[in-house]
């Protein structure tokens, strides 16, 4: 039987997001198993399900960039409030705050800072259950029109008041199962091992070493 022509990609795959620390996970994660690079880009997201999110961000960003792509969208859902507040959270808040208070921007920090930690902590007082997932969506496109691949990784844990290190979102708030540390309070190499992004990711680099994509490359992809 004759080998599957492997699929030629135009440049390496552009990995777009805006957020620092997900670049940082992302890198350490991958390492050099996929040839890979960042951009920041400004990409709508729609509310809905984890899967339809990372997908129509995918179709946005192969567009925008003209190649191929990795997204990634993230979210911490509660068990007790059905999965809530996931993907709507932070989008919400500020959709809300945005109408409430259109450019105050000092008083949207403040508004933020003050739901806090403690905030989503205080979203399950009424609650016994405290049990929450990480879930992590990342999707793949080949490039413009093409329909994008997902994968879904997801850590299941608890919400507990904040510990530990806060330069990272909910980390300090989400201790996953058959943990005593938190996100935050683990070494990063340890929250690599075990997390949302590291489940997806896992499943984007089997796809990427099954697939045996081969990338072309310009000068500018060095870049
Ligand atoms: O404690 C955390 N541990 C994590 O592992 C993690 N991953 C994402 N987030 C936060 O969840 C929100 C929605 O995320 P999100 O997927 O829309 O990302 P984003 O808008 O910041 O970037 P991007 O969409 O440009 O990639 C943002 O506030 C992110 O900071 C995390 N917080
Ligand atoms: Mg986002």
């Amino acid at each position: 039987m004759a080998a599957k022509a492997a699929v030629v990609l135009p440049r390496p795959v552009t990995f777009v997001t805006g957020n620092a620390k997900k670049l940082e996970e992302v890198k350490a994660i991958i390492g050099s198993s996929i040839p890979f690079k960042s951009l920041k880009l400004d990409l709508p997201e729609l509310q809905g399900e984890p899967e339809d999110i990372s997908k129509e961000k995918a179709r946005l960003a192969a567009l925008q960039v003209n190649g191929p792509v990795l997204v990634e969208d993230t979210c911490l859902c509660f068990n007790a409030l059905k999965g809530l507040p996931g993907m709507f959270s932070l989008n919400i808040l500020f959709s809300l705050i945005h109408l409430l208070y259109v450019e105050q921007l000092v008083t949207l920090k403040w508004f933020l800072e003050k739901l806090g930690h403690e905030g989503l902590n205080n979203l399950l007082m009424a609650y016994e259950d405290k049990s929450a997932y990480a879930l992590c969506a990342f999707s793949f496109s080949h490039g413009p029109g093409a329909e994008p691949l997902t994968f879904l990784g997801k850590t299941p844990g608890k919400i507990v008041p904040a510990r530990g290190p806060t330069d990272f979102g909910w980390d300090p708030v989400f201790q996953p199962d058959g943990y005593d540390q938190t996100y935050a309070e683990m070494a990063k190499e340890e929250k690599n091992k075990i997390s949302h992004r590291y489940k997806s990711l896992a499943m984007v680099k089997s796809h990427f070493k099954e697939a045996g994509y081969v990338f072309q490359t310009t000068d500018d992809d060095t870049n």
